[in-house]
């Protein structure tokens, strides 16, 4: 499968186009919508999220509720375009200069794009490199985890931390929705808690902040990716989604970053067979996080990935006028004071595609039924191998 996105922040819309899926798919706004909301969700994001209602419009390649095999198309529209029509038009004119933005942000696209693209309104920039885009991904994303759905495997997202704020208690599949009603996307209501005070304290001080987010998925296979080549490593694969991710900084499998620090005897989950319940292979841990040697090994998938604070501060660090070239303040757009939880929901749908490409390459089939009956087999032979 494949997919490409296409839209700027404020311009009309948002275009995904998805090639590839298996006909058959059960699909329908109810199956994205949701997805949209959640994402634009989560104590700290900004007025934009007031504005904006996000939906998808299904434009092709689904029929009466099912998708024909051809190219899907997903369009989500802007609401916002309606105040920035001369702002964002095509056409050549004045307006779009008179605003320019020139004083490029710490910590976000404006400068490096700047000088890359030759913009010297940085506006050019930041329409484009603008997390907006991530709407399209997770209508994309949403898609995948239907079809994973269909095919017996399950994802979720949490806030492990944010703004230093730990939550404790680790996940719990028993507590999703404790956490799809936490607007800090956490069962640990102590930590949300405080969570809410430290972000409205940091918005006073016009500064933002990060976090950490977790996302697992269960019911995979044993062998999505591969250990033969680099680029067929789902590890790897995974990783690049995560860090394509705007704001993500870092990604580890499982607790990668702590076992660094351990012997391998602390680190590695030794393998059982379980001989009086119908077979199957079992770990007494899954401390390696679902992935060995780029391969689902049976395991639940657990994937961390760390969010910087958001770059666009109320209270500005120094910068450097691009026209002028003198020292002035960052510019001040409007921004949310933190999207952790809104990156949990993001991480989960962009995750969620690696695995059903991942699922669509070891099993083929044109149609989701040949797609069910083959990961059925696969299931089996895992288990008796
Ligand atoms: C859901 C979400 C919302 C974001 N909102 C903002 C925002 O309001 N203001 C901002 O400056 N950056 C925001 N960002 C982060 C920037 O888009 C990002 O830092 C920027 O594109 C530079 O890329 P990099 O951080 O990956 O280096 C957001 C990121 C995500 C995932
Ligand atoms: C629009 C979204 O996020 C935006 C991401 C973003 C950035 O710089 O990344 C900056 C802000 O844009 P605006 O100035 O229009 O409010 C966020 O609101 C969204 O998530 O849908």
């Amino acid at each position: 499968m494949r997919f490409l996105t296409a839209g700027e922040s404020h311009g009309p819309q948002l275009t995904a186009i998805i090639e590839g899926l298996p006909s058959q798919l059960p699909l329908g706004k109810a199956d994205i919508d949701p997805w949209l909301r959640k994402r634009q969700g989560g104590y700290g994001r900004g007025r934009r999220m007031v504005i904006e209602t996000d939906e998808a419009q299904i434009m092709s390649g689904v029929r009466a509720g099912r998708t024909t095999g051809a190219p899907v198309t997903l369009v989500i529209a802007n609401k916002d375009h309606r105040n920035w029509t001369e702002i964002m038009s095509p056409e050549e004119g004045g307006e779009p200069r008179k605003k320019a933005l020139t004083d490029a942000r710490p910590g976000h696209a404006d400068l490096a794009g700047g000088i890359k693209y030759r913009h010297k309104d940085l506006r050019d920039v930041l329409e484009r490199a603008s997390a907006r885009e991530t709407a399209a991904r997770v209508a994309v994303g949403s898609v995948a985890l239907k079809l994973l759905g269909e095919l017996g495997v399950q994802g979720a997202n949490h806030v492990v931390s944010l703004g230093g704020i730990e939550t404790k208690g680790g996940f719990d599949w028993n507590a999703l929705e404790a956490i799809e009603e936490s607007d800090l996307r956490t069962a640990d209501a102590d930590a949300a808690a405080q969570m809410r005070e430290r972000i409205d304290a940091a918005k006073t001080a016009g500064d933002t902040l990060g976090g950490i987010l977790e996302v697992r998925f269960r019911g995979l296979p044993v062998g999505l990716g591969s250990y033969a080549h680099y680029d067929r490593k789902l590890d790897g694969r995974i990783a690049q989604v995560c860090m394509s991710l705007q704001a993500m900084k870092g990604v580890e499998i499982g607790r990668a970053f702590d076992q660094a620090r351990i012997p391998g005897s602390s680190v590695h989950d030794a393998v059982r067979y379980a001989t009086d319940s119908g077979g199957g292979y079992t770990r007494d841990t899954n401390r390696a996080g679902g992935l060995e040697a780029g391969m689902t090994n049976g395991e639940e998938l657990i994937v961390r990935v760390a969010m910087k604070p958001i770059a666009t501060l109320m209270t500005p660090l120094p910068t450097v006028n691009v026209v002028t070239h003198e020292a002035s303040d960052a510019a001040r757009e409007r921004s949310d004071t933190t999207a952790v939880p809104a990156a949990g929901v993001i991480l989960q749908t962009i995750i969620g595609w690696v695995l059903a490409d991942a699922m669509l390459e070891k099993f083929g089939g044109d149609t989701l039924p040949e797609l069910q009956e083959r990961v059925a087999a696969a299931r089996a032979y895992e288990k008796a191998y």
